[in-house]
């Protein structure tokens, strides 16, 4: 038995981003890719979320926040972390990599790692567009992958 309700299922997967706002002029560059990628693989703006926080330390709460309420199929984290004279950069990656990864792997929807983690901003600057590419373009696809991957595991359950 077939039972239209005429209800407007979305053909698109929903996609969550959080980028963090310090060093805003490598982090806009990694939002600009994601956004031009996600753009290219046929993902609406009306499906994509945005969700702005302070820095990195920041990120992994929101994507949880985000992921919980069930208005995403996947999340791209984007951040840069740039090495300062002092050992900060080792605990603001150390939080970043720590959460993310948990909730990548415990949580309710795929979450994408696009948080640069550099000795200076030329390393920062060369993945987010320039000559070793762009972390947030590279994310997209990669969610995209796994989204589709996901899929056809769950098509496989009995
Ligand atoms: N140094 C960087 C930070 N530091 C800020 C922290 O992420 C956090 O916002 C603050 O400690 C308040 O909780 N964040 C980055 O994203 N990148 C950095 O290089
Ligand atoms: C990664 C950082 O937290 C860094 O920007 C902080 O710089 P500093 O270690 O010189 O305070």
């Amino acid at each position: 038995m077939n039972n239209f309700t005429g209800k407007l299922i979305s053909q698109h997967k929903r996609i969550g981003i959080v980028v963090a706002q310090f060093n805003e002029l490598v982090t806009s560059r990694l939002l600009e890719g994601c956004l031009s990628q996600l753009a290219l693989l046929g993902i609406p703006d009306a499906a994509i979320t945005i969700v702005h926080v302070p820095g990195a330390i920041e990120i992994p709460r929101e994507v949880k926040l985000l992921g919980d309420s069930n208005q995403v199929d996947g999340i791209i984290a984007l951040g840069a972390v740039i090495r300062g004279e002092t050992a900060h950069f080792d605990y603001v990656c150390q939080a970043a990599t720590t959460g993310l990864s948990s909730l990548t792997l415990n949580g309710p929807v795929p979450v994408m790692f696009g948080v640069l983690t550099t000795d200076n901003t030329e390393q920062a600057l060369a993945r987010a567009g320039g000559k070793a590419g762009n972390k947030g373009s590279e994310c997209a696809s990669g969610l995209m992958q796994v989204l589709t991957v996901e899929s056809q595991i769950a098509g496989m359950k009995g």
